[in-house]
């Protein structure tokens, strides 16, 4: 049976990025038809009708339906999955309570929408900026949805932090294993590579003791792994477009299929406060272990350095602070 994918944002530039991925097979599998449904803003329709038939034009065997609208209940309408990528850029001049301020009423409209509209199994990741606490918010506008049935994207990053250390140690991407994205996608995130692996001739060590340079890992490498969003718009004058696709069908894939044997992903997940003194009741970045039944769980028992603590926390206060100053602008 054909799910129901639903990417808002869709005539965006991650958008143009991620659904051919999604159509053809490459998140939920070579088997699994989909419908999608495409929701954006009304002045973006005109362009949205470009994407809609061009992807008519990939003729693709999989997909089985498209909507596009500008209508969230219509666009959630039985969903299996939404990813949330719309949401309101920052713009020059504008401080960053503006842009929670903008965010929090879009991403209020949409959590309600999901509330009413979406299927109860429905899993949604938040991929607009600023997007733990954007998915904070989506989280505590449908009540009647698992908090666990949402996670914000911090695979972005989990993967440059991978490809510094491949290419640092000069192995390939997939050698470099349960890299750690703890905290906000933000500057503020702790890239931690204390329990990453990696596969050298001579067998799976640690990332420490395969870069051999410790200063690295706590300097350069934590500071261009937080900056790199960054850096890639001071070079294209546009956010990332591409990798950010990439990031959310692996996010997606392993949801929908779990997580290999001995490995774990990083996401951004409702906090209950059980885990490694991260404070309940903001979205927070942590390892987790994804079941076949898309469950998941916290890695826990990791240890956690006094470097590392130090940093998680001021990941974790700047949460608190963005949910602040964003549940003043929600309106019940
Ligand atoms: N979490 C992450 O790792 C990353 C997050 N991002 C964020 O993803 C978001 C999208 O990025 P781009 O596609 O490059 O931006 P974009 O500006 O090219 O596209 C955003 C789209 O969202 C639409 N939109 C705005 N409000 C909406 C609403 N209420 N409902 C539905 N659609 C709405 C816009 O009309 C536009 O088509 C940004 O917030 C960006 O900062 C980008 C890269 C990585
Ligand atoms: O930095 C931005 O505005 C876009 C983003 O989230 C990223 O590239 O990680």
């Amino acid at each position: 049976m054909a799910i129901r994918v639903c990417v808002t944002g869709a005539a965006g530039q991650i958008g143009y990025a991620l659904l051919y991925s999604i159509a053809s097979g490459s998140v939920f599998g070579p088997e699994q038809t989909l419908e999608l449904t495409l929701l954006d803003i009304t002045p973006m329709m005109e362009s949205l009708k470009g994407v809609v038939m061009e992807l008519q034009d990939c003729a693709l065997n999989l997909l089985k339906d498209v909507v596009a609208t500008d209508k969230p209940e219509e666009a959630f309408k039985d969903i299996d999955v939404a990813i949330l990528v719309g949401s309101m850029p920052r713009r020059e001049g504008m401080e960053r309570s503006d842009l929670l301020k903008a965010n929090a009423k879009i991403f209020e409209t949409q959590g309600k929408a999901l509330d009413q509209f979406a299927k109860k199994t429905v899993k949604v990741l938040v991929v607009g900026n600023p997007a733990n606490t954007n998915c904070l918010l989506a989280i505590k506008s449908a009540s009647s949805l698992p908090k666990e049935n949402f996670s914000c994207l911090t695979r972005l990053d989990q993967n440059r932090a991978q490809a510094q250390i491949a290419a640092k140690v000069g192995v390939s991407n997939d050698a470099v294993r349960n890299v750690i994205i703890w905290g906000n996608h933000s500057s503020t995130q702790y890239p931690d590579v204390a329990h990453a692996n990696v596969q050298t001739a001579s067998g799976s060590i640690g990332a420490y003791e395969a870069v051999k340079d410790d200063s690295w890992i706590k300097g350069d490498f934590i500071k261009t792994v937080q900056q790199r969003g960054a850096a890639v718009i001071k070079a294209r004058k546009l956010s990332s477009a591409m990798s950010a696709a990439k990031a959310i069908c692996d996010h997606m894939s392993d949801w929908w299929f779990g997580t290999k044997e001995g490995e774990w992903t990083s996401m951004g997940v409702w906090s209950d406060g059980t885990h490694y003194g991260i404070p309940e009741g903001i979205v927070y970045s942590v390892p987790v272990r994804i079941n076949p039944d898309r469950s998941w769980q916290v890695v826990d028992g990791l240890s956690v350095s006094d470097f590392a603590r130090e940093k998680m926390d001021i990941s974790a206060k700047e949460l608190v602070e963005e949910r602040d100053t964003a549940t003043q602008f929600l309106s019940a």
